[in-house]
């Protein structure tokens, strides 16, 4: 369906212009010819977008921005000006316009700020549909916590929601739940309802960084063909979790500094900083202290971000959440995969709680919804579970070989009518993950495949079980 827009224009001759015109290109418009008329066609049938001209009499079109922003009316407002002063568009900004347009004859800068504004209307759109269907998943009572370990972080995290401004440094092995205990802090708290944007800093290439999170203005760099909202701005009024943010160069780490401490943001290529109102959380693997130490990470950054530090343990630490986290992910993948499966036999049980997951909770819900889909009865059993976990040692494989001089060469066991090749790719990637310290940069190194290839590994097989209709029979 096309977007409707309502044009707040007096001058007759513009407002009849510039109706035309963008019908033309398809949006329903409908006019208004003062301020206070264009206040009763909002109330009474809001559009998707307003244009609205600055200088009118009586009301102004920022008296009209006033209102709107006093009430809860949440649509894009671009400005329209004769004069096109540099006081105005602050103002303009200041008071939360989403554009500022010059009246131009040849109208390309208003379709191009409307086409965005359609642009950003979709975003927000869809970021407000999976709010509402995250905001269940993330409930602070879902929260599994019975392990002193667990129930110590989520006191911590309970006693956090309510203050949604206060920035949030997480800590944690790869798989712990770190972005899961950003997305409970978020959804849980006053701004709850409004997105929730992940940044996986290592994913981003270094030189499309700013771009990305900022945006850009036209005309910026070659291809940058039209303006477009960074990442930070998508998430006006919610947070944005920057995760992994111990692996981002230090160049980049200034750039993100400025922004945490002024709260403004400037598009790549000019145009005046303008406020944003957003929740930073940062998550990483590493030891920040320790990479402040080594001269990797800006002390003044780790200051910023370290106002509170969340230490989410490992899953080794909190053996008491690993049979209800098994429970949970077990009703999940049945409910998925259409099965009937009810409960953890007591053996198969044991046998989880006996198991050191280097790849933590990500690991025990991949290692459940594998069982789940091998089991035809209606529990789950050992038998169901990879091999590796079955040996009393619980050895990470592969191995090392003892005699071979080199320790890059690893050793890859494979049980006939025991293994998978499935099985055997988890491991690898477990085993070269915990020998990288947990840095999932240099284990894909390792493994030759990008970062972002080896997130889709570790991520994929979940999402792939989770989708809808994602039926095996
Ligand atoms: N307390 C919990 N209750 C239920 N599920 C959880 C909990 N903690 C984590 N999970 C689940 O475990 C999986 C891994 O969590 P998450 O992706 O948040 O880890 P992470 O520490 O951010 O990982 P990485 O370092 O690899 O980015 C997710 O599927 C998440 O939903």
């Amino acid at each position: 369906m096309s977007s409707s827009i309502l044009l707040v224009e007096d001058e007759p001759l513009i407002r009849e212009a510039f109706a035309l015109r963008l019908s033309e290109r398809g949006y329903q418009v409908t006019t208004a010819t003062s301020a206070e008329e264009g206040l009763v066609a909002l109330r009474t049938s809001p559009p998707d977008i307003l244009l609205l001209d600055i200088v009118m009499p009586g009301m102004s079109g920022l008296d009209l921005l006033r209102e709107i922003r006093a009430s809860d009316l949440d649509i894009p407002v671009i400005l329209l000006t004769a004069r096109g002063t540099v006081k105005d568009a602050v103002e303009a900004m200041r008071l939360g316009a989403f554009d500022f347009v010059a009246k131009n004859i040849d109208m390309d800068e208003l379709f191009l700020s409307v086409s965005n504004a359609v642009r950003f209307l979709a975003l927000s759109r869809e970021a407000r549909y999976w709010t509402s269907r995250e905001s269940g998943r993330y409930s602070l009572d879902r929260m599994i916590a019975e392990s002193p370990a667990g129930a110590s972080l989520r006191d911590q995290v309970a006693g956090l929601v309510e203050n949604d401004r206060v920035t949030v440094l997480l800590q944690g092995e790869t798989g712990t739940g770190k972005e899961y205990v950003a997305k409970v802090l978020h959804y849980n708290g006053p701004s709850g309802d409004r997105p929730f944007i992940e940044v996986d800093c290592p994913a981003i290439p270094s030189e499309l960084f700013e771009s990305e999170l900022f945006g850009y203005e036209k005309g910026s760099f070659t291809g940058a063909t039209g303006r477009r909202i960074g990442l930070v701005e998508l998430a006006e009024g919610g947070t944005v979790l920057l995760d992994e943010i111990g692996d981002l160069p230090l160049p980049l780490q200034a750039k993100l500094l400025r922004v945490i401490e002024e709260r403004t943001i400037r598009r790549v290529g000019g145009g005046a900083p303008f406020p944003v109102n957003v929740r930073f959380m940062a998550a990483t693997h590493r030891d920040l202290r320790v990479a402040v130490k080594e001269g990797r990470f800006r002390e003044d950054l780790f200051y910023r971000l370290n106002v509170v530090t969340l230490a989410i343990p490992p899953l080794r630490e909190r053996v008491g959440d690993i049979v209800p986290l098994a429970e949970r992910f077990l009703h999940l993948s049945a409910q998925t995969f259409r099965k009937k499966i009810l409960r953890l036999s007591p053996a198969a049980q044991k046998l989880l709680k006996g198991y050191s997951f280097p790849g933590n909770i990500r690991e025990l819900s991949n290692l459940v919804e594998r069982a789940v889909l091998f089991c035809s009865g209606t529990q789950l059993e050992p038998g169901h579970f990879p091999s590796d976990l079955r040996s009393p040692a619980h050895e990470p494989l592969p191995v090392a070989i003892p005699d071979d001089p080199d320790p890059r060469t690893l050793l890859l066991p494979f049980r006939m009518g025991e293994d998978t090749l499935d099985g055997v790719e988890r491991r690898l990637i477990a085993d070269i993950l915990a020998r990288s310290g947990g840095n999932k940069t240099r284990a894909a190194q390792a493994l030759g495949i990008s970062r972002w290839a080896l997130d889709r590994r570790l991520k994929g097989d979940q999402e792939e079980a989770e989708s809808p209709g994602n039926d095996p029979s």
